[in-house]
């Protein structure tokens, strides 16, 4: 199994160019099959979750057409299929998109129950309740959600929590019913944004996003475009947060600095100097980290995606911080293995009490999930001596290169397969 092995200390310094958001690119790729026209997405992150669902997309009929770098072609006419059956595409999240698409288009979908990051129990009843308002019945059974309409009818939909993936499902699912559908208390966040920005590009009228009252009225038929999704903001708040842990200076480029604007405020409140640029952000780490709390929430809320970079970085900070976990019920599995490098973290429910420590020390470690195994990466960066981190798959979902672009920035990293490998790389770098 591949792993990376870190050599740590070094201060992290340079330019690194941030890639199409993740989350955004997989509601987009999925709203892609709604027409049978051809339609092109540029800045499409080559990451694991979306080769994943690319391969679900090609498995019911559609054509997609890698056309160049990060490019991506999709031709619907062809769709022969509504029951996903793709073996991968259970362990993913958005795979619930595309109950939302095909249910928009065809009427009906068969998905298996969505994966995604093991970090909490991540119900889907809000989707299920905005299906059936729609005019859908949703039957669940054997591992798998079929939805089946005679015709849809837009609604008045009230989302009890705020949720993104439901959000995102019912603009997919509502664009083309009959009339007018309204979703409030709606998702915020930039890719929410992205997916009604791309929907109307082929034809939807989608109003509000980005607001908590989001109006759709329904079109009778989506055409194709070109379309290039907007920068992950988790990427490049991961490398803000890398500066920081490294007491480095990197500037990330091609991004939306607004999006970033919750982990600039607190990057500044811990002593960084953040210097933001029209489509850049430099971060400045500091000698001396501060202490902060930190409450995750909804966009525009400090994003739960970055809850365990940042606890990494108040875990070299001076003093005690705090860091609530306010959307998802088991986000703090890097704990143990952060304690095991040195740092002084204690959880109690939905809380990580943090004593800041003057370093770590590098050690054997295992991914639990995406954003924590980034985090690990960051604590091994920052770490005194050689860390070799297993289960990078898992990072390997979100993040493009991420090894490589690390070592752009002066980073000891190397992705290995053997212990043969682990011992060349420690021979190498002495
Ligand atoms: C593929 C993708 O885009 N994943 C992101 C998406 O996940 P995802 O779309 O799964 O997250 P949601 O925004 O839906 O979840 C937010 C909260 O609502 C709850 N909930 C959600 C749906 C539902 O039907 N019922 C319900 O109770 C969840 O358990 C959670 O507590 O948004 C999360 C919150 O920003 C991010 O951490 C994930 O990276
Ligand atoms: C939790 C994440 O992804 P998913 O919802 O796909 O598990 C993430 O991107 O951090």
């Amino acid at each position: 199994m591949e792993q990376y092995v870190i050599k740590g200390g070094v201060r992290l310094q340079g330019e690194v160019s941030i890639g199409g958001a993740k989350n955004a690119a997989l509601g987009i790729l999925a709203a892609a099959i709604m027409t049978d026209e051809t339609v092109t997405i540029e800045n499409v992150p080559n990451v694991r979750d979306i080769r994943v669902l690319l391969q679900a997309i090609e498995g019911i009929g559609a054509k997609v057409t890698y056309v160049y770098n990060n490019s991506v072609q999709i031709n619907s006419g062809s769709i022969s299929d509504i029951n996903v059956d793709y073996e991968y595409i259970k362990k993913i999240r958005a795979s619930y998109y595309l109950l939302g698409a095909l249910l928009g288009k065809y009427k009906e979908s068969q998905v298996a129950l969505p994966g995604g990051c093991n970090i909490g129990s991540r119900p889907i009843d809000q989707h299920i309740k905005g299906f059936k308002a729609l005019g859908a019945e949703v039957d669940i059974s054997y591992g798998k959600i079929h939805t089946k309409a005679e015709k849809l009818v837009g609604s008045h939909i009230y989302f009890d929590v705020v949720t993104v993936g439901a959000t995102i499902n019912l603009m997919l699912a509502s664009c083309m019913a009959e009339g007018d559908t309204i979703l409030e208390n709606a998702a915020k966040e930039p890719h929410i944004v992205d997916v009604a920005n791309f929907l109307n590009a082929m034809g939807a009228n989608i109003k509000g996003a980005g607001t908590d009252v989001i109006r759709i009225k329904g079109v009778s038929r989506l055409h194709g475009t070109t379309y290039s999704i907007i920068p992950d903001q988790i990427e490049a708040g991961t490398f803000m947060f890398a500066a920081a842990a490294t007491k480095g200076d990197i500037t990330v480029r091609d991004v939306i600095p607004k999006h970033l604007e919750s982990l600039s405020a607190k990057l500044l409140e811990i002593g960084c100097q953040v210097i933001e640029g029209d489509d850049s952000v430099r971060v400045i780490g500091s000698e001396e980290l501060k202490s902060t709390n930190v409450k995750t929430l909804p966009y525009p809320g400090f994003p739960t995606d970055m809850q365990p970079q940042m606890a990494v970085v108040l875990a070299l900070a001076n003093g005690s911080s705090m860091v609530t976990e306010s959307i998802f019920e088991n986000r703090f599995k890097y704990v143990d293995e952060l304690n095991r490098m040195g740092s002084k973290i204690k959880v109690e429910g939905n809380t990580a009490y943090i004593e800041g420590v003057s370093g770590f020390t590098g050690a054997q470690l295992a991914a639990p999930d995406l954003r924590a195994g980034a985090a690990l990466v960051l604590a091994a960066l920052a770490a005194e001596g050689i860390s070799e981190i297993e289960d990078i798959e898992y990072i390997q979902r979100g993040y493009e290169d991420f090894e490589g672009k690390l070592r752009s920035l002066g980073a000891l990293i190397e992705r290995v397969d053997s212990e043969r490998d682990v011992q060349k790389f420690k021979l190498k770098i002495g």
